[in-house]
This record gives C-alpha cells, sequence and structure tokens, in this order.
C-alpha cells in the first residue's frame, strides 16, 4: 500500500475527528452555522466553539470518504506486517459513524462506501495479486460480524442471528466465520450482517443504530512451523443519546440505557488503563468484555471520534471530544502475533531436553519469507520469570532465528550459544557458591534471594528480540529471572560501597599515590576479543568479579598496612595486579572462563603468602557466621510461629544474642515456650513456669549443630560460637540433660493433652491432619497417660510414629 498518509504519525494510538455536514431541519430548528473552525494551515487542531482541541487528524465536514481511508489504511498496512488492530467510530447519534465505517452501504465499491468495505478490498486485492505468484505461503481471510445489543452478543452472520450467542457473565467465544475468497463474499457478508443488525428510527437518525457493531477481518497466514494469526476489528458503536431528545420510551429507552452503559464502560475502561491502573475494568460490561482483546496494549487502535456541527449538539461533541483526547493518553505498544504450532507438537511427541541444552529448530520465518506481498517479520518472544525446558528450547529457537537474521556466520553463532547462552547460566550457579564463600555481605544478600532450592533453579537467562514499529528487529535483550536481577543490583551496591571504602583507605594511607591507584582501578578488564564479552551477563559476571577483588584488595591494603608498620608504607600498599592473579580466589575465575584475565603485572611485585593466609582466614570466618545467621534466621521463623500459637509477642532483641550463642540456647527457649502452651492445663499449671527441656527440634538437627560445632573446633571458629559452645557443654551434663529430657516429655504430653488443633501444630512432624486425629482420639479415649499410650494409636502411619517421636525427643 503505498497511499498510506504523510501526515500520519507511527503511534500505535490515533485519533481523528470527522465533522459530519449540516443536518436538514427535520423537526428539529437546526441552525445552519456550524460550531466547529479549523485553524488555518493545520491538519490536526480544531476549535469547538472557540475550544481548541488538537488531534492526530481533523476531517471537515466536505472530507471524502476516499481522505478517511488514507488515514485509516495504515491499519492495513500494520494488520498485513501481523499487528492487531482496531478502529473505534465513537460519537453522538446520527454524526456519521456508521456512514463512516461503511455499514450503511451495502456495496463494496464506489465512492461513498465507508472504512470496512475499503479495508475488505484493500486486504482481498493484496490476498488475490500476491495468490498468483507460486513461492507464497498460504493466506486465509475470514470475516465475522457480530453486534452487542442490550447487552447481549449477537452473531449477525449466523443462521440464528436472533439468539443471543453470549451475554453478561459468559465469555465470548467467537461468532461465525466466512471464507472470504472475493469481493462478491465481502458483499455478501455485509449484506447479511447489515439485515440482521438492529435499527430503529429515532428522533435524530431515521436508520439508528440500536447497537454495538464489531466487523472482524481474521487473517491467517501459514508457515512451515506456525501460523501468524492477526484481526482487524472494525468497530462501529451505538451513538451516545440523551432520552429526552430521542424521544424513546419503553423498549427503545432500555436499549438507550444500555448503548449508555456500554459506552461509559469503555471510557471507563480506557481511562483506567491510561492512568496506568493495574485492574482495568473490562467486566463491566459486555462490550468492554468483547473487546478486551482489541483495547489491550497489544494493538495499533484507531479512534475515530465523530462530532456534529451543531450548536444544539455542542454538549455532546465537547463529551466526543474530551473523550477522544482521553484516548491519546493510551500508550500501547503492539506485537507481532506468531502462533509456534509447531513448539506444542514438538513438545508432545520429543522426550524433554535438559535445561541447558536447548535444541535449535527450523525458524519459523525466515527474512524472505513473503506473505502477502510484505516481508513477514521476526516474531516477539516475552521472557518469563521461571522458565520450563519447552519454554527454554522456545527462546533458543527465537534467538538462534534473530542471529540468524543479524547475519553471524555459523561458527559465530555456534560460539555466541555455547557461549554466551550455555556457559552463562551454568556459570551463574558456580558465581553463586563463589560469592558464598567469599563475600559476606554478597551472601547474605544471596541468601535473601536464593535460601530455597527453587530460587536456584530459577537462575535462567532468555533472549527476546525489541521490534520497532517499523517492524525491524532493533535490538536484541537478554532477560535475567528476577531472582539474578535483583542479585547483580544489589552486588553491585555493595561492590560501589567497597569501592569507595577502599578509596577512602588509600586517600588516607597515601595521598600522593591516589591517583595512580584509581587509575589502576578503573582500568578496564582486558577482554580476549570474544563476542561473548560484549553480552551482558559477562558484563554481570565481571562485576562480580571485581566486587571479589576489591575485597582481596582491601584485605591486602589493610595486612599490608600492618606488616610494613610505618616504614616504606607508600611502597607496601601499592597495588599490584600480580597480587590478583596469586590469589586463589582470582585465579579461579580468571581460568574459568576465557572471557576474565587479571591485568598483565606491573613493575612491583609484592609477597602475599600472608595476605593469602589471612585472606583464607577471613574467608573461613564468613563461612562460619553464614551459618551462624542462617541458624538465626531459621530460630526466628519457628519462635515467631510458636508465639503466634499463643499470640505472644515476640521482641527482636530478644534474639538478638542467638547469633552468637548458637542454636542450643535457641532450642531451650522454644521449648520452653512448648512448656508455656502447655501450661494452661490444670494439672501442670504449678510446674510449668520452671520446665525448661533441652529441645523441641528434632534431634538429628540438634546433634548436627553439636557436631558441626565440634568440628569447627579444629578448624578455627568465630570467638561467639566457641563461647556458645563452651556455654552450653559445661552446663549440660549427663544428669541433667537426661532430667530436662524427662521434663520436654511431660510438656509435649501436656501439650498433646491441653492443646487446640493450632497448637498442637508447633511441633515437629505434626501437620493439620495429625493435630486433628490427635485432637479426636483425645476426645474419644480421654487424655494421654504416657508416650507409649501414644504410641499405640492407630493414626501413625509407616514409619510417621518413630518420626513423631524422634523429632519430640519422646524416644531415645
Ligand atoms: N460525512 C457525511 N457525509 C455525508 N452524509 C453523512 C455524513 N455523516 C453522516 N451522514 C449522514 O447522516 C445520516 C446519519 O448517519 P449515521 O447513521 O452514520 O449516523 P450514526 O452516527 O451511525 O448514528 P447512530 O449512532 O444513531 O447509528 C446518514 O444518513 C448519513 O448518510
Amino acid at each position: 500500500m503505498s497511499n498510506v498518509d504523510v501526515h500520519c504519525d507511527n503511534g500505535a494510538v490515533r485519533i481523528i475527528v470527522r465533522e459530519r455536514p449540516v443536518r436538514d431541519a427535520q423537526g428539529f430548528e437546526e441552525d445552519s452555522s456550524s460550531v466547529i473552525s479549523y485553524l488555518e494551515g493545520t491538519r490536526n487542531v480544531l476549535l469547538a466553539d472557540g475550544r481548541p482541541f488538537t488531534f492526530d487528524k481533523v476531517l471537515g465536514p466536505n472530507a471524502s470518504q476516499e481522505q478517511l481511508f488514507l488515514d485509516v489504511s495504515f491499519l492495513v498496512e500494520k494488520v498485513k506486517q501481523g499487528y492487531n488492530c482496531t478502529a473505534l467510530a465513537y460519537g453522538q447519534t446520527g454524526t456519521g459513524k456508521s456512514y463512516s465505517m461503511g455499514l450503511n452501504s451495502n456495496a463494496c465499491d464506489g465512492e461513498f462506501v465507508g472504512i470496512i468495505p475499503r479495508c475488505l478490498r484493500e486486504i482481498l486485492n493484496t490476498s488475490l495479486n500476491n495468490a498468483l505468484e507460486s513461492h507464497l505461503r498460504p493466506i486465509e481471510l475470514n470475516a465475522s460480524f457480530i453486534e452487542i445489543y442490550n447487552e447481549k452478543v449477537f452473531d449477525l452472520l449466523s443462521d440464528k442471528s436472533t439468539d443471543p450467542i453470549s451475554s453478561r457473565g459468559y465469555k465470548y467465544t467467537g461468532g461465525t466465520r466466512k471464507v472470504l475468497k472475493s469481493l462478491e463474499d465481502c458483499y455478501s457478508v455485509l449484506l447479511q450482517g447489515n439485515k440482521n443488525r438492529h435499527v430503529r428510527p429515532t428522533k435524530m437518525n431515521s436508520q439508528s443504530s440500536r447497537s454495538h457493531a464489531i466487523f472482524t477481518i481474521h487473517i491467517n497466514t501459514f508457515s512451515g512451523n506456525g501460523v501468524l494469526s492477526t484481526r482487524l476489528n472494525l468497530v462501529d458503536l451505538a451513538g451516545s443519546e440523551g432520552v429526552r431528545r430521542t424521544g424513546h420510551q419503553g423498549m427503545a429507552m432500555s436499549e438507550g440505557v444500555n448503548i449508555n452503559q456500554g459506552l461509559l464502560s469503555i471510557g471507563k475502561v480506557l481511562q483506567a488503563k491510561a492512568l496506568g491502573h493495574k485492574v482495568v475494568p473490562y467486566r463491566d460490561s459486555v462490550l468492554t468484555s468483547v473487546l478486551q482483546d482489541s483495547l489491550n496494549d497489544n494493538s495499533y487502535l484507531t479512534l475515530l471520534a465523530c462530532i456534529s456541527p451543531h450548536r444544539s449538539d455542542l454538549s455532546e461533541t465537547l463529551s466526543t471530544l474530551r473523550f477522544a483526547q482521553s484516548v491519546k493518553q493510551l500508550k500501547h505498544s503492539p506485537h507481532i502475533n506468531f502462533i509456534a504450532t509447531d513448539i506444542k507438537k514438538n513438545r508432545l511427541k520429543t522426550p524433554k531436553k535438559p535445561l541447558m541444552t536447548p535444541v535449535p529448530a527450523k525458524p519459523p520465518f525466515s527474512k524472505n519469507t513473503i506473505n502477502m506481498g510484505i516481508k513477514v517479520l521476526k516474531p516477539i518472544y516475552h521472557s518469563n520469570t521461571f522458565c520450563t525446558p519447552s519454554k527454554l528450547k522456545r527462546y533458543a529457537n527465537a534467538d538462534k532465528l534473530n542471529r540468524s537474521e543479524i547475519g553471524l556466520t555459523p561458527k559465530q553463532k555456534k560460539k555466541e550459544q555455547t557461549g554466551l547462552f550455555q556457559s552463562c547460566v551454568s556459570d551463574l550457579p558456580m558465581v553463586h557458591s563463589k560469592l558464598l564463600q567469599t563475600n559476606r555481605e554478597s551472601t547474605i544478600i544471596m541468601d535473601k534471594s536464593l535460601d530455597s532450592r527453587a530460587s536456584i533453579m530459577s537462575l535462567n537467562v532468555s533472549s527476546s528480540t525489541v521490534v520497532g514499529n517499523d517492524g525491524i528487529a532493533s535490538s536484541k535483550v537478554i532477560s535475567y529471572s528476577p531472582v539474578v536481577r535483583k542479585c547483580m543490583v544489589e552486588i553491585e551496591n555493595v561492590m560501589d560501597s567497597k569501592m569507595s571504602q577502599l578509596m577512602e583507605t588509600l586517600k588516607d594511607i597515601n595521598k600522593d599515590n591516589i591517583q595512580h591507584r584509581s587509575e589502576i582501578m578503573a582500568t578496564p578488564w582486558p577482554s580476549t576479543g570474544d563476542s561473548v564479552s560484549a553480552g551482558p551477563l559477562p558484563l554481570a559476571l565481571r562485576n562480580e568479579l571485581k566486587t571479589i577483588i576489591q575485597e582481596v584488595l582491601k584485605e591486602n591494603v589493610k595486612s599490608n598496612i600492618k606488616i610494613s608498620d610505618d616504614a616504606n608504607r607508600s611502597e607496601s600498599i601499592l597495588l599490584d595486579s600480580s597480587l590478583l592473579r596469586n590469589d586463589p580466589k582470582c585465579q579461579l575465575f580468571a581460568t574459568s572462563s576465557p572471557v576474565f584475565k587479571v591485568p598483565s603485572a606491573p613493575n612491583k611485585e609484592l609477597n602475599s603468602s600472608a595476605n593469602s593466609f589471612k585472606t583464607k582466614q577471613m574467608s573461613l570466618k564468613v563461612m562460619e557466621i553464614d551459618e551462624e545467621a542462617k541458624r538465626y534466621k531459621t530460630a526466628i521463623r519457628r519462635s515467631r510461629r510458636i508465639s503466634a500459637v499463643r499470640g505472644e509477642v515476640v521482641l527482636h532483641s530478644s534474639f538478638n544474642d542467638l547469633r552468637g550463642q548458637g542454636c542450643i540456647n535457641e532450642a531451650l527457649r522454644r521449648s520452653s515456650r512448648i512448656s508455656k502452651i502447655g501450661a494452661q492445663t490444670e494439672l501442670q499449671r504449678a510446674n510449668d513456669s520452671s520446665m525448661i527441656t533441652l529441645s523441641s527440634m528434632p534431634r538429628k538437627q540438634n546433634m548436627s549443630h553439636i557436631e558441626r560445632r565440634k568440628e569447627k573446633d579444629g578448624n578455627g571458629r568465630t570467638k561467639q560460637a566457641s563461647r556458645a559452645h563452651n556455654n552450653s557443654s559445661s552446663h549440660i551434663n549427663e544428669k541433667v540433660k537426661k532430667s530436662n529430657i524427662l521434663k520436654h516429655r511431660a510438656a509435649v504430653l501436656n501439650l498433646l493433652n491441653s492443646g487446640s488443633m493450632k497448637e498442637l501444630q508447633v511441633l515437629p512432624q505434626i501437620g493439620q491432619k495429625t493435630a486433628y486425629q490427635l485432637v479426636t482420639q483425645r476426645t474419644l479415649n480421654g487424655k494421654f497417660k504416657n508416650i507409649s499410650q501414644l504410641e499405640k494409636l492407630t493414626i501413625w502411619r509407616g514409619s510417621s510414629w518413630t518420626r513423631f517421636a524422634q523429632a519430640n525427643l519422646l524416644i531415645d
């Protein structure tokens, strides 16, 4: 189509205003002068009773149907490229909506035919012309024509057009689709639809539409691997009307009310979208439910606002113009609708592939594929938070397609795919584990986000191509899962703060050499020249590497200060990259990926053996603190749960010392709380306040903590951990331990006898079901006298009793 108006911009939402000619006076006292005027030399500004309004295009009363179509034909171009498009005629009754859309005439040809027949003719002509060429892929053209009358959907192309196909509360599933192969088909479709449409004469319009009509042209372009499915929705909304002016009563009045209701809801939807509301009230009316796909961001929208020139209609005209202005606020970003049918088939046929080995598939469309005389463009794949293997495969296919189209050699492609896609994905967990060992702050940050296996599994990368308005792929984007993104940002922040701390330290130590050092710090990391290094992931890895290196530098600077004391201070703290190369952490990165190389050594070298030792010590210390921190967090979580049962308020401050004293003290506290829950019973009320037992934690867990502590004693542990261990081991001798266990068992039994279902679930291995069964047994058979009575209950399945008893220290 070469006749796209040069004045059209490429915005996804366009507003065209058309003024109808002055009406003949038919029962009205019409003023022949128009309240609408236009600014000389402009095509987009009009004055309504002196008030200026700016739109994409304004058409005066003398504008022809051809002129109007020139502005709308932009949509035909877009729909051929693979985008969904919608043209919406809105305005007061009798202002020429149906006339402009072409629903008044039953012809497809002629000077006065409107938008719909012209669009049909244009699309059909292109398709017929192209069908003559043998290399073209098959195209299918269909039309559907529905109307929404009194909040019900009617299929105008169906034999039973008087039966509604959908009403409020039911999802509209579409109407009859008629195949369009010739102009005759288009003609018969229009004729049949118009014949079935609800029309009623009003005081304002002898042929007033009483329904909202939606004419849809469906275009399916088939390809080897899928189908490019697009729609052009041409909507003729019923006119807004005042009951007083139409003079309607009864049925006609209720029609008017429903029409206004639909228009109001469409206004609400567009307003909500324009204001960026998260919840858009699509379901407020049948009209908005049906138009949901057309009004969403993924479509080109053109609003044709029809206005009247008469002063008597001024308030309606102003209201229409304001509505049009609010629609202009919408920000749509349409993308091509490619449905890769083969992917669905493949998912069923082929076994699941491992996550990291996507199998390249034949691109669904190539650059040279021509459909309907236009180049079919690349589909967009949106990144998802969590990638299933099949999704990852789809992304990999899209990635390959996009790469093939940007002209990379097969060798480069392979290198990129294996180098960037796979190595980066597989490197991420490794980087994460290295960070865990080397950077305490990063570890805590990562811990926050990656504290579950599921999160670690979500460290996926997906790629997508951004396609511009002109349909050309403008850039390639690699997206990471939110977890990875969050970590990257936080790590970057940590790095920044460390950097500035380091610079401060350096500044204090040697002001003269500061510039030299900053230069070294700012030196870009050398690249191997591999294209991989330019990708965003290597940058992220590089940042992480830098973080680690900053750590090492900082440690080295500090240790050097101590070693060299005052003598020759400036010499000793001079930064040297050989120091980095000698450091085991840096070596690890330097060898793991060819992307990273430690900068070549400048002149001076420092003996780093002392530093390495200190670094190792620091790493061990960091690991210990991390474990402590994890236990601390777990302890707090469990304690909160226990407290919540009794409605206790747990002050965080009371747990602060847990970090230092380890989990044994915490276990004692928790056990004490279990006892307190049981303290509500009459029997144990007196004893409970002094009852402190060893632990309500699983025995295995408890033992493993102690054992781990013992192990750590040999390897060097934190002062806090040592203190906690010494305290606990000195105080808990065998005798006390035994009596504590007995007390603990009594407390558990007491809780089982008196606790509610919710309270019982505080105990390990007691879920909702077991708690319910225990309470039922207790109610039926009376309180449990001892542990063996508990054991004999029929509620335990398999090894559930053993697990419960062990977890609660009820058996030795
Ligand atoms: N630009 C125009 N040029 C010539 N005639 C027009 C123009 N606009 C409207 N008309 C005439 O005005 C009359 C009413 O137009 P039309 O039925 O299209 O209005 P409408 O907005 O669809 O009204 P309703 O909402 O009640 O259906 C028709 O007879 C139509 O021919």
